[in-house]
């Protein structure tokens, strides 16, 4: 079965991801797919060069990450274009690996699957991680580099909690919730969902 995992920034995503791949989930990794795509010779490079120019490029061909950012989280065109050059490859490359891989379950973990439209069609269930905005903003702010600011713009950049919620086939509530109390709903969730009839590869 395939499972999309989603939920706001700092909700808990990778959290909840690496207690599935403990019940013995496939995980495949969309921020990371969309990093190694914009690494020095990422395939998407070319594309990004062209459309915003050499200023977000590194002399070594990779993305310009802090400049990349401070553009999309302040304008939506620019978020939609880099977006309309990576969505498709990082969807490509998701695909084919859980293709490849053995599990019998394999979990999709796509921040921007409500805001994208290309996963539902293509998972069988939603699980969505949810916590308040000030949870959030106090667990990304633990993190070096990040400011008030640089989450704001990053919360703002994204769906509501609401509408995140409104597409989930099961919501983890991830607040004020004890990281061992969060594993064992983790692994009965994943039980039920079937993780219970995997055998070796
Ligand atoms: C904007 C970029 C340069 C920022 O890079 P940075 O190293 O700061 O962040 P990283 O890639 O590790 O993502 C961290 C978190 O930011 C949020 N985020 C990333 N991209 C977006 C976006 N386009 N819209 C809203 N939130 C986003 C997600 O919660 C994600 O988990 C980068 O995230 C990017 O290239 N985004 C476009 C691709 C994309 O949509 N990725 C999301 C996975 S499908
Ligand atoms: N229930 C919890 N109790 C204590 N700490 C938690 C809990 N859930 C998550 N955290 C911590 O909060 C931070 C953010 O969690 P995590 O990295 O899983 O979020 P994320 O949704 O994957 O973030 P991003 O969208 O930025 O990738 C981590 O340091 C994690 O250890």
């Amino acid at each position: 079965m395939r499972i999309g995992l989603t939920g706001g920034i700092g909700s808990g995503k990778s959290t909840v991801a690496g207690f599935l791949r403990e019940a013995g989930a496939a995980l495949i990794d969309t921020d990371a797919i969309s990093r190694a795509l914009t690494l020095a010779g990422g395939v998407a490079m070319p594309a990004i060069q062209q459309q915003f120019g050499a200023d977000f490029v590194t002399a070594d061909g990779a993305l310009e990450r802090d400049r990349m950012r401070a553009l999309v989280f302040s304008d939506a065109g620019a978020k939609r274009r880099l977006e309309a050059i990576l969505h498709p490859l990082i969807t490509a490359q998701a695909l084919t690996e859980a293709d490849a891989a053995p599990q019998a379950l394999v979990v999709f973990d796509v921040p921007l699957l409500v805001e994208s439209g290309r996963w539902r069609s293509r998972v069988a269930r939603v699980l969505v991680v949810d916590c308040r905005a000030e949870t959030q903003i106090a667990r990304v702010l633990q993190r070096p580099g990040w400011t008030r600011e640089r989450v704001d713009g990053a919360l703002a950049a994204q769906t509501s909690r609401q509408a995140r919620r409104a597409a989930a086939d099961a919501v983890l509530l991830n607040d004020g919730i004890a990281l061992a109390a969060l594993r064992s709903e983790v692994l009965s969730l994943a039980a039920r969902w079937g993780c219970e009839t995997i055998g070796p590869p």
